[in-house]
Parts: structure tokens; C-alpha cells; sequence
């Protein structure tokens, strides 16, 4: 019975660039991905061939316009400043621990939904609800009144319910409006695509997954390398103490940074990288054999065959990386004169490369630095003692028990 399935399992970077982008034709996602991913649809994940590429057309279109990167900036200030910095700040308060990866999927939701459907779920605000209310009542209370949908909890579910738009008074120009403009325009090459059965609806469940799920992953093992990573912690607030003008350093508590403030950080950008090089939000990338082919390594591969390219194992070859390999060090993405190393070869896969590469990089990381500036430079944030970290086998990387910490506010000398 298992003989029938053939795969070839691999991390050479040689065989990744020859896959990926040499002989692309040669290595769609294929009818079994289909058949895994079936929730995915019709969507840009799960399509191959001429219908992929008129997809990605429009998705490039749509993420890569002036007026979409001015709204994914926006909205992540917007989430960060309005509900993150007081949930923590609650959380500093009234001596909670949080688990940081269930904040980061709230965050990462909020922020999904104001820059794809330009509508705003607070599941911040609700999570900091649910901090308080929890914490102060006996565990068979709380649940007893979620089951009665009475108290505090009927609270919670109602906020659960609660929709406002998120850039009140400022103009949106979300993905989804993008689509339907470009969709709906009878002369425009996309026309097409508004005729399949449930395209839209479809592509936005692939475009929110995408930028959910990753960002959540990413920003989770980023904090737990860099809290327990004392030199790299203080090489960043050093950065970001730089970054933040005079005027708006003697303002009170909390800082604020403007996404200006952070698109020149070297340190910060190059510890992002770092981290998404031991622990890529997306582990492995499944490909299909049309035809029979040799890989740069000799590997033979031949029709019908699956290959399983291991971006996890790629970030972790000591033939690859050197003799520290699995140390968490910036360092190794800053070049002797102070610059990033653009390090477009192919043993930087997190993002993926080639055809397929991700659209939403550059909004990855703006949404990442707001995240991560805003939390380093105004709490103090500690790994609970104890707390066990592990990854959860998934087709996205999480954190199989979250991120337990605690959190004081910071004062800066
Ligand atoms: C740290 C965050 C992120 C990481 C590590 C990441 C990684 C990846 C990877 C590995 C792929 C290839 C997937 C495959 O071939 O099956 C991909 C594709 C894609 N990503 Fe991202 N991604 C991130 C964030 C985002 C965001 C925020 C968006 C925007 C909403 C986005 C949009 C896309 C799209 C549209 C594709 C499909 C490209 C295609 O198939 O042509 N990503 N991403």
C-alpha cells in the first residue's frame, strides 16, 4: 500500500534553486496538494499552471500598490498602539502572565482583517476581557457563566460579535475593495476569474491564512530567541533608542514609532531574518514530478513522484551555515561596512524563492517591526521560569504549549 507512494525528502539548496526556479514548469503543486488542501479551494495556494499565474498577477497587483503598503503601515500602528500596548499594559498591571503566541494570532487577526476586508474584530480588546475577568474568578465560574452566556462572559461573546471599522475616518483601500474593482471591470484580463465558482471567496481565505498564520509564528519564536538571547535584546533597544527622534524620547510612556522610524534598522531587520531562518512559519513546501528529471545532486525523480523540500532543515546545516549553525546571531546577516547582506541565494528560503516566492514579505516585515518595537522598548518581557517551549508538528510552525511570559513596563534612563 505505501509503495505506491513515491517522494524524495530534501534540503540541498542546489536541488531547492533547480526545483523553485530552474525547471519550475517541471514541479507544480499538483492534484495531491489539491486533495490535502481542500479548504484552500480555488484559491492562489492551491491552483498551478496559467490559472496560478493570472492569480498572482492580481495578487501582486493588489499587494504591492502605494495605497495597500500605506494601509498595512497604518493599520499596524493602528492595532499596535490602540490594543496591544494597553493589553500589555493591563497585563503589566495586574500581574498577569500571557501567553504571547495566543496574542500574536489576536494581533495578527485583527491586523488580517483591517488590511484584507478592511473591518476590525478587536480580538485584542477581547482578549484583554477575558485576561481580567478570568484571572479574578474561579475557573468553574467563568465557564458556568460562558455556558449561560451570562456575566462577564456574555460580555465576551458580545464583544466577539462587535465589528467597527478600523481606520474611522481615514481612507481604506483594503484588498478585497481591490478585488472586486478589478474583477468586476468586463475589459480587464482578471474578468475571467470573477466567472469561478467561489474565486473570491476563496482567494481572500487564502490571502488571510497566508498573512495570519505566518506573522503569528514568526513573531513568537522571534521573541523567545531574543528573550533569551540577553546580547541580541540589547543590541536591538540600542537600535531602536537611536530610531526614535529626541523629541519623541522625552515624551511619556509609551513610545511610539512610525514605520519611517523603522525601515532603516539594520540590527533589527537582520535578527528578523535570523530567526526566520531557524524556525521558517512555513516548514515545508510540497512539489509534484511531471517529468522524469535529474537534480543537481544526482537525485533522479520521475513522474508522479512528491518532493518535500525541508525549509526547516535548510536554516540548520552546519555545511550551510557554519559551525554555529543553531546559535541565533544577527550578526552573520551584517556585512563588514554595516549593511544588510541581501541574501538572495537560495539558502534563505523562509519566504520561499522563485515563482512562487511570497507576495506579502515586505508586508510581513513592517507589520513584524511595529510588533517588535513597540513591545521591546516599552515592556519588560520575561519567559515564565519553566515554561516548557517546543514546536507543534503542523503545516505552520507554532509553539506546541505558547509562549508563556510576564511583563512590567519599561523605563528608559
Ligand atoms: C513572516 C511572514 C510570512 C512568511 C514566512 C511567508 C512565507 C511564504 C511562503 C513559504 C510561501 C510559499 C507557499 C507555497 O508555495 O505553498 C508564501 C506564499 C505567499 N505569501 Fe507569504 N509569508 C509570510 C507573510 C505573508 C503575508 C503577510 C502575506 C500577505 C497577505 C503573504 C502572501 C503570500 C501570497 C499571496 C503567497 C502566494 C504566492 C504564490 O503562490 O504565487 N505572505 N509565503
Amino acid at each position: 500500500m505505501f509503495s505506491k507512494y513515491r517522494f524524495l525528502v530534501t534540503c540541498h539548496p542546489k536541488n531547492l534553486e533547480y526545483i523553485l526556479k530552474t525547471n519550475f514548469n517541471n514541479f507544480p503543486k499538483g492534484e495531491n496538494f489539491r486533495e490535502i488542501f481542500t479548504t484552500l479551494g480555488v484559491g492562489i495556494f492551491n491552483v498551478d499552471s496559467d490559472t496560478w499565474r493570472l492569480q498572482r498577477k492580481l495578487a501582486h497587483a493588489g499587494l504591492v500598490l502605494g495605497e495597500f503598503k500605506a494601509l498595512v503601515a497604518n493599520t499596524s500602528r493602528k492595532v499596535v498602539e490602540e490594543q496591544l500596548v494597553p493589553l500589555l499594559a493591563h497585563a503589566a498591571e495586574e500581574g498577569f502572565c500571557i501567553d504571547l503566541q495566543d496574542v500574536f494570532s489576536r494581533y495578527a487577526y485583527d491586523i488580517n482583517m483591517g488590511m484584507i476586508f478592511g473591518r476590525y474584530e478587536n480580538y485584542l480588546h477581547i482578549a484583554r476581557l477575558i485576561l481580567y475577568y478570568r484571572n479574578i474568578v474561579p475557573s468553574f465560574l467563568w465557564k458556568f457563566q460562558r455556558l449561560c452566556r451570562i456575566g462577564s462572559e456574555r460580555a465576551i461573546i458580545k464583544a466577539q460579535k462587535m465589528r467597527k471599522d478600523l481606520l474611522a475616518g481615514v481612507e481604506t483601500d483594503d484588498l478585497l475593495s481591490i478585488y472586486i474593482k478589478a474583477l468586476s471591470d468586463n475589459g480587464s484580463i482578471f474578468a475571467s476569474l470573477a466567472r469561478k465558482d467561489n474565486y473570491l471567496k476563496d482567494e481572500m481565505l487564502n490571502l488571510f491564512l497566508a498573512g495570519r498564520d505566518t506573522i503569528t509564528s514568526a513573531l513568537t519564536w522571534f521573541f523567545w530567541l531574543v528573550l533569551t538571547t540577553p546580547s541580541v535584546k540589547a543590541k536591538i533597544l540600542e537600535e531602536l533608542n537611536s530610531a526614535l527622534s529626541l523629541a519623541r524620547r522625552t515624551h511619556t510612556w509609551p513610545w511610539v514609532f512610525r514605520p519611517d522610524d523603522l525601515k532603516g534598522l539594520v540590527y533589527l531587520h537582520a535578527a528578523l531574518c535570523e530567526s526566520l531562518r531557524l524556525y521558517p512559519p512555513l516548514p515545508l513546501n510540497r512539489k509534484y514530478v511531471v517529468k522524469k528529471d535529474i537534480l543537481p545532486d544526482g537525485s533522479v525523480v520521475t513522474p508522479g513522484m512528491e518532493i518535500l523540500l525541508s525549509f526547516y532543515s535548510v536554516g540548520r546545516m552546519q555545511w550551510i551555515w557554519g559551525e554555529d549553525c543553531l546559535v541565533f546571531k544577527p550578526e552573520r546577516w551584517i556585512a563588514e561596512n554595516g549593511k544588510l547582506i541581501a541574501d538572495q541565494t537560495s539558502r534563505f528560503v523562509p519566504f520561499n524563492i522563485g515563482a512562487r516566492s511570497c507576495l506579502g514579505k515586505d508586508t510581513a516585515f513592517t507589520q513584524m517591526k511595529s510588533v517588535v518595537a513597540a513591545m521591546l522598548f516599552n515592556f519588560h518581557i520575561e519567559v515564565v521560569e519553566g515554561h516548557h517551549v517546543c514546536p507543534q508538528q503542523g503545516t505552520t510552525l507554532y509553539m506546541k504549549n505558547g509562549l508563556q511570559v510576564s511583563v512590567d513596563k519599561r523605563t528608559v534612563d
